[in-house]
């Protein structure tokens, strides 16, 4: 079977996973991973590494992700390429068949490590093609299905394509915050070392507010020197002054941020009022501008890659980033006391911003990689630099 594109062909021989687009086109495929169908809205990504920490981002929930790299789980998974342990992308499409894990970091085949997560394959897909259609188009509504016995009823799969909502205001940020309050621990990475062990003496404390959290953001702002306390998306703004923040962190996550106002934006409209030091990532960094006055808008086709260019505008100096996101600042009207601080090279929206008169800023991007480049982890330091160190040990 060739490389299937997008079309109106029945089923071919052999088939046993199809992408069911709520248009009526359909991808044929070989299903791996787990049995069953999952509905999302098909993004692409760009990066070449990293398909394990692309996976268990939480912000990709409700998503089916088009890897444009079309070797995919050649180096299997691990246990500790991790980035959430609660459910990100529902499906994955791939061009080559997943073959056997080859790396010396493997610990297990990346198709059961799918099936274990529930998370639905679908390879042999002409994955050129179906970004070229989601370019053109924008990213579409679809079913991913997997059966090894090959019986799919197409017209209800395209039923059910139609019939999700989509994205656009959908919250999703409580639905995978984490549920409860979790000291967190551990630092970076490294080859050969693991993860970090964090220092015990005293710190400026950080209460992360977790919209569906990335580890590395918190493995990150702990290298950076803070003590981080992650609590859930709907904390209330008494818990958190309980916990006496030096710094407040907004997290990334999924769905579309203007449908977190019934308790994202008013909280952290409250944060500003205080003059607490926020800095947002992502999802955060969107909240912290509605809350800031700005809006948001759904992206024709969004950004999700390992190379994206950035530019600071204070400098100048280009960085290249990490990127996961459908929805963006408006910076075609940004109220006088929020300032544009990073925008994209590709397209020119909004990658970064800063509140007037306020330690408040936020970042479109990923500072924190996983997968992708670490020019941005200056922005932990700064953050964590801002901020009063605690007098007493925690
Ligand atoms: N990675 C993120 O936080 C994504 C934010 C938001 N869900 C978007 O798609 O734009």
């Amino acid at each position: 079977m060739a490389d299937a594109a997008l079309s109106h062909a029945p089923q071919p021989k052999g088939a046993t996973g199809v992408l069911v687009l709520a248009d009526g086109q359909v991808a044929w495929g070989r299903g791996f991973g787990a049995v069953g169908q999952s509905v999302g809205e098909v993004c692409f990504n760009t990066a070449m590494t990293g398909y394990q920490e692309v996976m268990t981002d939480p912000s990709y929930a409700a998503q089916i992700v088009t890897f444009t790299f079309p070797h995919i789980g050649n180096v299997g998974v691990n246990d500790e390429d991790l980035e959430s342990l609660v459910e990100g992308a529902v499906g994955c499409v791939v061009r080559e068949d997943v073959t056997a894990p080859s790396s010396f970091r493997s610990r297990g085949e990346f198709g059961d490590w799918l099936k274990a997560k529930g998370k639905i394959g679908l390879a042999g897909i002409d994955t050129r093609a179906l970004t070229r259609r989601i370019r053109q188009s924008g990213a579409p509504n679809a079913v991913i299905a997997h059966d090894p016995a090959g019986n799919f009823d197409i017209p209800a799969l395209i039923k059910r394509a139609q019939d999700w909502p989509g994205l656009e205001g959908m919250d999703l940020a409580r639905v995978v915050s984490r549920g409860k309050y979790e000291g967190w621990e551990g630092g970076i990475w490294t080859l050969g070392k693991g993860y970090a062990r964090s220092p015990r003496d005293a710190r400026p404390h950080v209460v992360a507010i977790d919209y569906g959290a990335k580890d590395n953001i918190f493995r990150n702002l702990d290298k950076a020197g803070a003590r981080v306390t992650v609590v859930p998306a709907q904390t209330s703004l008494e818990e958190i002054l309980a916990l006496e923040p030096a710094g407040v962190f907004l997290s990334n996550g999924p769905g579309d941020p203007a449908a977190t106002g019934a308790y994202a934006v008013p909280t952290i409209q409250a944060l500003l009022d205080r003059d607490i030091p926020i800095f947002g990532i992502c999802l955060g960094h969107q909240m912290l501008g509605i809350a800031a006055g700005a809006t948001t808008t759904k992206m024709h086709q969004g950004h999700r890659g390992a190379n994206h260019p950035v530019k600071r505008l204070f400098d100048g100096v280009v960085e290249i980033t990490s990127m996961n996101h459908g929805f963006a600042v408006d910076n075609t009207r940004l109220p006088d006391n929020v300032i544009e601080t990073h925008v994209s090279l590709f397209d020119g929206s909004n990658c970064g911003i800063a509140v007037k008169d306020k330690l408040a800023f936020g970042v479109q991007y990923h500072p924190e990689a996983s997968p992708g480049p670490q020019d941005s982890f200056y922005l932990f330091e700064r953050f964590v630099g801002m901020l009063k160190p605690e007098t007493t040990q925690a």
